[in-house]
């Protein structure tokens, strides 16, 4: 069985004050999870602040965009390199508020994508479709030219290590969610999808769910076959609420 696995995705929020009270808070009352994997993907200057402040607990911390580079004159950039060099363990690859405010292609995904295996840090790969392609029956096309794209180049051992996040960006911070049937559909056809290529990473490769994941309708994504754990935003930032989803998940899991 696969390991769910539950991410909060901070967004632009938080100073490190506010991480470091927060994580402190979440470690307490997620001490005793042992069968759902937990990390927090904070904001760049933040990251090294809930590295130490999750120190003594399971949660694992992730960055929120990287570049592909390691080092040099790519100013307001991140490297894989300097996370790996801060035991970062994620980095989320290819958001949609990314590719949508920050104009990131299919391309510069992948790039990223094989930086950060290149380094031992895991990717996060976001993908989903807009409501105009929802409606106009694109989503198969989509989603898995987004995954195809982000898996090029890829070895099975290394598609492995990735995490893929199902997005439907219409489901994105407006408390609409997919239903939990129709993102397990979707999700199998992206597993199935990365099944003719690499056939053994498909089982193993664990796909999320994204869109406004909250306390009350986690159980029921949670408990649908193909659906591997849930990138959350606006419910992450409270450790009331993080927790509530993590600590039912696990219910789920046990
Ligand atoms: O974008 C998301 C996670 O990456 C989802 O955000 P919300 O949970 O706020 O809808």
């Amino acid at each position: 069985m696969r390991k769910p696995f539950i991410c909060g995705n901070w967004k632009m929020n938080k100073n490190v004050e506010e991480a470091e009270a927060m994580i402190t808070a979440l470690k307490d009352k997620v001490k005793a999870v042992d069968n759902v994997e937990m990390g927090i993907c904070p904001t760049a200057l933040c990251l090294t602040t809930v590295k130490k402040a999750a120190e003594g607990s399971d949660l694992v911390t992730g960055a929120e965009n990287i570049y592909w580079k390691d080092a040099g004159a790519y100013t307001g950039e991140i490297s894989a390199k300097m996370l790996a060099d801060s035991n970062i363990e994620y980095t989320i690859v290819g958001h949609s508020e990314r590719r949508e405010i920050f104009g990131e292609s299919d391309y510069e995904v992948n790039k990223k994508v094989l930086s950060a295996l290149s380094h031992g840090v895991k990717p996060i790969v976001c993908v989903g479709e807009t409501l105009e392609e929802r409606k106009a029956d694109q989503i198969e096309a989509k989603v898995n030219f987004q995954v195809d794209s982000a898996l090029a180049g890829l070895s099975e051992e290394e598609v492995e290590d990735v995490v893929i996040a199902y997005e439907p960006i219409w489901a994105i911070g407006t408390g609409e969610t997919a239903s939990a049937e129709e993102a397990n559909r979707v999700i199998g056809i992206i597993r199935n999808n990365i099944r003719k290529e690499f056939p053994k990473a498909a089982d193993k490769i664990r796909i999320q769910y994204g869109g406004s994941v909250k306390p009350h309708n986690v159980e029921e994504i949670m408990a649908q076959s193909e659906i591997d754990g849930a990138l959350v935003g606006g419910a992450s930032l409270e450790a009331d609420s993080f927790s509530e989803i993590i600590l039912k998940t696990a219910e789920i899991y046990k």
